[in-house]
């Protein structure tokens, strides 16, 4: 059974035509989904969908077999967390209390965290090298300090599966790599990881399963080797590039020319 299903999915906004049509796509445990495609196209839209922040206009999207429109959010916040691409910033709570609040679909009413908790906290500051960070007010963070913080913050809730809007939008190179890597040891450990970004590259890095939004909505999913090919690539983003096989890192990269 998949972790996560869409079947036939389809959304509008209010007064607007169809973002995407029929969409088909699974993910499960253990597999990593990277959505491309052009700005506006509807990926941020797709993932508010499959958090039940939007409804689709058709279509169904099942969690673990069951449908999600069935489920509390307390028990999908147990299996999914989510990244949006822009969080807003909890004022001047340190980054330790921040993220212990990931730690509530576990917690019953009005209950506080426990050691456990806090643990859970330090294990995944640790795994993310933001130890110094745990100490500082949230609101005093950097762009990419609290970018990497907002991730920490998701793998403390000790999901299932992890759904990240453009997770390296605001890192810098070494950060970025820092990312990729940690996804793709997330998928190592089990985890099911679907995350959005703006570089072909990451798909080739990560070699795991790609969806790619056409510029007019159509959808198609398939394996980064296969699916990211030169021509698709120029005609998704509209412009010129080249694909380069790189034998040392055994995979392509792709250049704008
Ligand atoms: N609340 C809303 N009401 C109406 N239209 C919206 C709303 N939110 C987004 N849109 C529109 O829906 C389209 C898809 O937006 P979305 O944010 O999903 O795109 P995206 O693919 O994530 O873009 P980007 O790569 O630039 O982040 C855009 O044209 C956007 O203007």
């Amino acid at each position: 059974m998949s972790l996560l299903t869409m079947n036939h999915l389809s959304f509008h906004y209010t007064g607007q035509p169809n973002l995407f049509e029929r969409l088909n796509c699974s993910i499960q445990n253990g597999e990593i989904l990277t959505i491309l495609g052009p700005n506006g196209v509807g990926k941020s839209t797709l993932l508010k969908c499959l958090m039940g922040l939007l409804k689709p206009s058709a279509g169904t999207i099942t969690l673990e077999g069951q449908a999600l429109t069935k489920l509390s959010a307390r028990q999908i916040a147990q299996i999914v967390a989510y990244v949006p691409q822009h969080v807003a910033n909890p004022g001047s709570l340190t980054v330790t209390d921040y993220l212990v609040t990931s730690r509530t679909p576990y917690l019953s009413f009005a209950a506080t965290p426990r050691e456990a908790d806090y643990q859970i906290v330090r294990d995944n500051l640790a795994k993310l090298s933001l130890t110094h960070l745990q100490d500082q007010p949230v609101n005093t963070l950097s762009g990419g300090q609290f970018q990497m913080v907002t991730i920490a913050k998701a793998l403390v809730q000790q999901p299932k599966l992890i759904i990240l809007d453009e997770p390296t939008a605001a890192l810098d190179f070494g950060r970025q790599k820092q990312v990729i890597d940690l996804i793709s040891a997330l998928a190592a450990d089990h985890y099911a990881v679907l995350h959005t970004t703006h570089n072909p590259n990451h798909a080739f890095m990560l070699g795991h399963k790609v969806g790619l939004f056409s510029p007019d909505g159509h959808f198609e999913t398939g394996q980064a080797d296969q699916l990211l090919t030169e021509n698709r690539l120029k005609k998704i983003y509209g412009t010129d590039l080249k694909l380069i096989y790189e034998a040392t890192l055994g995979r392509y990269v792709c250049e704008l020319v």
